[in-house]
This record gives structure tokens, sequence and C-alpha cells, in this order.
């Protein structure tokens, strides 16, 4: 909960109390609940008022060196008071996610946990790849973090290209054992997080050969370090690869092997197998093997929301406090949330946050219902999930990417600071376009499923529900229904997803037929196949926030409802005016239309301006997890800042070193 005991600014104060809804039913709604949300607020009391776990000196101050060692102990004493916490109220996975992913957890560890991986990429390879022996041996140690472990599959040479990857894992029947082998410099593990010097173990992704055959990568477990001493065994080269643009304390690695000789029961053979005399025996469904892809990916959209939902928090907060520029010469500086100009940087940021919100939630159900569905067998919509998840994560976390760093530039100067925490966020918003699939390599897969279907849709075959629209509207060039509604722009934007489709379809397919071979037709036309993919996630969007917060506000107070319907109008109308070029090509729309939809956007952030800010208090951030001089929840600003600024070791002393040893003689030399 916010301190809301402190002397809050009272520009802030005004904002709340002429709210037209209720913060607290938001809260419970954004949080997923009351209980939810009374046990996120419970979590960041019994965490975050932990002494042990306050932050003395801001952690931008520390060296490389000592903001890991401060992260690795936080880690420690996060995990025991979980464990301590667990005993009493039984295990659950959402105390997991909130602090080794979630909010409360950057609240605690602002610099990324270095034990993270461990929780969201080693235990669920184990969970889905291990066979029920290996799962008996390895799990218990791993939950209990008896064993620390990492997933190493990208390599100095190749990320995306997983078929690429050099690293090798020869089966020697006589002792049954496999030797793991990093041939080149290139074929180095690179980025791991945690392998540095964290994990002692790792699932390891290399190429499997045996009786002389290549067949392609595999997982396996491999022990790194002494269970004891943490050295690194002997074969093992391993070390850290350096600072980077954020998630500093991450403790990401990089490891060699030479002639490390592993077990053959450490592969994980839950898919494929190498039986005793090196038989290799093929997976029943190879695409059995993406599912803990998969499941990352999917959290990732909720990861977005809440990275875009900090970061508005602050801009909005900020912005309802700082006062520039007289609108009238005569009156007084506004609130420059009063500036147009700044809504429109900051309302469209917090409808994002909503609909990513929306969109995670619902692809998060699909998720569990389609693993469901596999585990009897069947597969038939392992496809669709799996196209959906990788469009959603990379528009999801591009958008928030550039929002945040929108939201930053929206505080001016200030934003710059540290203090204001955009760096962090930002840090972390954009890896997230970068790691689990590069977001254009994700839309090109899209792409591909979307080409499918439109090849299915030629031949009038039935599709699945969300690109059943590629039918409807096969055999239509302009789009002539255009009446402006938010149903009638869901379908202009299923309309033009259709085009581009159809487009880089064509595109694909007359540069086949002029000799080029598919993957370089789909190369040559893979700026056209990325926009399809791109509008096809955007229709896809819009449509599922529209019925999921239509059908939420049916439940919510009417009040909370409005707020609702005007984060919707705003979603779509910024939606169209941002794509307006791709919309003219395809829809019947004249000048006057496009007037109206740009009074629409200025109406509609008009209507959102009185509550904006009680909709950010409505995501309920602790003032830790925002972690932010402009966005507390009190809103003193001015304040804060010149606190944050007394805690520069420079402010420490009034005459620095380096006077008496350069500025000194400089001055006095007579240059
Ligand atoms: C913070 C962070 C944490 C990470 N953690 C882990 C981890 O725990 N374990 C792990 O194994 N890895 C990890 N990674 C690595 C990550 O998964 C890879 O960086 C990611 O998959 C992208 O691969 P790459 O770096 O090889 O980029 P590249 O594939 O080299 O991408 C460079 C450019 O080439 C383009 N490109 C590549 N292929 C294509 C194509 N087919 N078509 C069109 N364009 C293409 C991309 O779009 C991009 O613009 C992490 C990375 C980061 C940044």
């Amino acid at each position: 909960m916010p301190a809301k005991a402190q002397k809050i600014n009272p520009d802030l104060l005004k904002e709340r109390q002429k709210a037209s809804f209720k913060t607290e039913e938001l809260a419970v709604w954004w949080n997923g609940g009351q209980k939810k949300l009374e046990n996120k607020r419970f979590l960041e009391d019994y965490f975050l008022n932990d002494p042990a776990l306050q932050d003395d000196l801001p952690i931008s101050y520390m060296s490389h060196k000592e903001l890991y060692e401060h992260s690795v102990k936080k880690s420690y004493i996060v995990l025991k008071k979980l464990h301590e916490y667990q005993k009493k109220t039984g295990n659950s996975i959402d105390n997991y996610m909130a602090l080794l992913g979630g909010n409360l957890g950057s609240g605690l560890i602002k610099e990324g946990n270095p034990l993270t991986v461990h929780f969201v990429m080693f235990l669920p390879t184990l969970l889905g790849q291990a066979t029920p022996e290996q799962q008996a041996e390895w799990l218990p140690r791993a939950w209990n973090c008896n064993i620390i472990g990492t997933y190493a599959q990208t390599e100095l040479g190749h990320g995306t290209f997983i078929r690429g990857l050099e690293a090798r894992a020869d089966y020697d029947p006589k002792t049954q054992e496999f030797v793991l082998n990093s041939p080149t410099l290139t074929s180095y593990k690179w980025w791991p997080g945690g392998l540095a010097h964290t994990a002692n173990y790792a699932v390891v992704v290399a190429q499997l050969y045996t009786k002389g055959e290549c067949h392609g990568i595999h997982p396996f477990i491999v022990q790194l370090r002494d269970e004891e001493t943490h050295m690194p065994l002997p074969g093992i080269k391993i070390g850290e690869i350096g600072t980077k643009v954020g998630m500093k304390s991450v403790n990401n690695g990089y490891l060699g092997f030479e002639k490390v000789r592993i077990p053959r029961k450490n592969m994980l053979m839950k898919n494929a197998q190498v039986l005793e005399d090196g038989t290799f025996v093929k997976p029943k469904a190879s695409v059995l093997t993406y599912g803990t892809m998969m499941f990352v990916r999917v959290a990732i959209v909720g990861d977005a929301s809440n990275n875009l939902a900090k970061a508005v928090t602050i801009a909005t907060r900020y912005s309802a406090v700082r006062r520039q520029s007289p609108i009238d010469p005569n009156k007084p500086e506004p609130q420059i949330i009063d500036h147009v100009t700044q809504q429109l940087k900051l309302f469209p940021q917090i409808a994002k946050a909503f609909v990513f919100k929306v969109a995670a939630n619902y692809i998060w159900d699909l998720y569990n219902q389609i693993t469901g569905e596999l585990a009897k067998g069947d597969l038939e919509r392992l496809p669709e999930l799996h196209a959906m998840s990788c469009c959603l994560k990379a528009i999801c976390t591009a958008d928030a990417s550039s929002g945040v760093e929108l939201l930053r530039l929206s505080c001016g100067g200030h934003g710059y600071m540290e203090c204001s925490n955009f760096p962090t966020i930002y840090g972390i918003a954009t890896a997230a376009v970068t790691y689990e699939g590069e977001n254009t390599v994700l839309l090109l897969q899209t792409a591909r499923y979307l080409m499918k279907a439109w090849s299915l849709a030629l031949q009038n075959e039935k599709l699945v529900p969300t690109v059943a629209y590629l039918g409807e509207y096969r055999d239509s060039t302009r789009f002539t229904n255009w009446d402006g509604s938010v149903p009638q722009i869901i379908e202009a934007f299923k309309f033009v997803a259709a085009q581009k489709v159809r487009l880089a379809y064509n595109s694909v397919e007359k540069r086949r037929q002029s000799g080029y071979s598919q993957e370089e037709a789909a190369n040559l036309s893979g700026i056209e196949l990325t926009q399809a993919a791109n509008i096809h996630c955007r229709a896809f969007l819009l449509q599922m926030c529209y019925e999921q917060l239509e059908q939420n506000s049916k439940d919510t107070s009417p009040a909370l409802a409005v707020i609702l319907k005007d984060i919707i109008e705003l979603y779509s109308v910024d939606a169209c005016l941002t794509h307006l070029g791709e919309l003219l090509r395809f829809v019947q729309l004249d000048e006057s239309q496009v007037s109206q939809l740009q009074r629409r956007l200025e109406t509609v952030l008009a209507r959102i301006r009185p509550n904006a800010v009680a909709i950010v208090d409505g995501f309920d951030f602790h003032d830790r997890v925002l972690s932010s001089a402009l966005g507390a929840y009190d809103g003193n600003v001015y304040e804060r800042l010149f606190q944050e600024a007394q805690k520069s070791p420079l402010n420490q002393e009034p005459v620095n070193k380096s006077f008496h040893e350069y500025l000194k003689p400089l001055m006095k030399s007579n240059l």
C-alpha cells in the first residue's frame, strides 16, 4: 500500500478528490480480485518493510561487483523469508512469480534477480522435458535450491538460429557418457542468466552426435561447479559477460566445454532418447520441445503490461505535480498534464497497459487450456497458440519498450535522472524485445502461420477462430462499411490485416514463380510478412480487449464501467490514427471521417484527464516498486529529488581530491 499518512502534494490531493470512480475498485479488478489484492499487499508489507531488504545507498552508486553481491544476498533473504511464509500458508506459484519476475521482485532487487532463470527456465525445463525418473532425481533438489540451475542455449555466434548452435554432445557407448565440447569461440554459451557465478548446474542445449550421426539439438543437464567449493569443474570454462544496458545484476554468463563427460541419464529424455548402445529414438512430436519457450513468452506479455503501468504511473503523477508554461498568459502555470500534447504522451500508454494486461490473462488461459489438450495427445491448436504467443510477445514488448521511453521523455529533464527509475524500467522492458525470441523473428513465425492460413482460406477450408476473418475478407479489396464505431474499427483492422496477408502471400508466390526458393522468396518479402503479422496482432488485441473489457464492464460499478469504455475508445481511436496510412490504403475513409477520428481522440483524452491520477493509483503500485522520486504516491517530487541528490557519494565531502590533483594544477598552469 502507498504510504498514505505522508503529507500529500496538494495538486495530487485535488486530482484524487475529483475522481469519478473508486480507486479501490479498480485496484481489486487490476489485481485479479479481492483475495489476490490482499495477498499482494500482505506480501509487500512482509518483504518491503524488512530492514534487511532495504538499500542504504542507491544501487546506482554501487560497483558492478558490489551490486552482484548485494543482489545475491537479497535473493537469499527473500527465498528464506518466502520459505518461512509458505511453511505456514502452503506453496503458491503466484508468490514465486511475484517475487522473481513480478512487481514485488523488482521492488526488492531492482536490477534483476540472479536466481530468476533457475525458477523460470531451469525448473520448467525439467518439468517439461525430463522423464519421471529424471524428475525424481533432479526436481526436489532444484525446487529446494539444493542445486541452482540456468538455461544455456544461446551461443556467442547464434541466438535466433538454434539449429546453428555449435556446442556438441558426442555419445560414447563404451562408458555410456556424453562428451561435451565447444569446438570454436562462437560455440561458447553466451547470455544465460545466473550462469556466471550463481548457478552450479545448467540445462545445456547442444548438437547430439551418436553413431557418427548428428541428430540436432537436445537438452542435457550439466554440473558446472563443485557443490561444496563452487569451483568450476574440470573442462568447464565459465565467467560473466560484462555490464549491459539494464538487468545489471542478473549475472549473465559465458560457458565453454573441453571434453566434459556426463552420464547418459543426463540427457533430458522425455521426448527424444539415446539408448545404451547409442541408438537414437526420435521424439513422437518434435513440437513438444517448444513448451518451455511458449510458457515464458506468455508470461512476458504480462510483464510488458506491468512495465508500462509502472512507467505511466510515475509520469502521470509527475505530470499532475509539475507546472510549466502558462497556456493563457494571464493565468498561472498549469499542471503539465493540462497540455493536450502531454495527455497524448500519457493516456494511450495507460490504455495499452490495460489492453496488454487483458491480453496476458487471455493468452494465459488459452495456454493452460491448450496444454491440457496436449496432455491428452491433442496437438491441433498448438500452431495457433504458437503463432499468437509469438506476435503478442513481439507487439506488446515493442510497444511497452517504446512507451516507457516516451514516458521518460514526457518527464523532461527529471525523467533523465536515475532516481526517476525510468532507466531501470527501460532496461528491463527493452531486454524483452530481444530475449525469448527476437521480435522480428517472432513476427516472421506468425507470418508463416498466416501464409498457411491464407492458403487454406483460398481452398475454402475452415479456419481456427483467430484467423477466421481471413476467409471472410478473402474476396474483397475495399472496406466500405466504416461507421467509426469500435466494432467497425475492429472489423477495419481485420480487413487491413487480411489485405496485408494477401499482399505478402502474393509477393512470396510471385517470387517463387520467378524461380526463387520458398526461403529466398520469404526473405525478399520479409517486410510485407512482418507488417502482416503486426496488423494481425493489433486486430486481435483490439477485438480481444473490446470483448473482454465489455464483458468486465457488466460486473463493475457503472462508474468504473465508464472508465473501461474510455480505455477501449482511446485504444482503438489511437490505433486508427497511428496506423492511418494502412487504413487509408484499404478502407473507404474520407477527409471528414479522419477529422472525426482526430476530434474523438481529443474528446477521449479530455474525458480521461480528470481521472488519470486515480486510474494509475488503481494499479496499486507500492512506492518501493515504483522506486521513483517523480512517481511516489505523495507527489513530493522536489523534496525527493533533493534528498536523492544528497545521497551522491560526491556530496559526502565539500572538496573532491581531484581538485588538488588535477583541477588546481590546471587552473594554476596558465595554459
Ligand atoms: C537480457 C537477456 C537475457 C538473456 N537470457 C538468456 C538465457 O537465460 N539463456 C539463453 O540461452 N539466452 C539468453 N539470452 C539470449 C537471447 O535469447 C538472444 O539474444 C535472442 O534469442 C536473440 O538472438 P541473437 O542475440 O542471436 O540475435 P540475432 O539473431 O543475431 O539478431 C540480430 C538481428 O538479426 C535479425 N535476424 C536474425 N535472424 C533473422 C531472420 N531469420 N530473419 C530476419 N531477421 C533476422 C534480428 O531481427 C536482429 O535484428 C538473453 C538475452 C538478453 C538480452
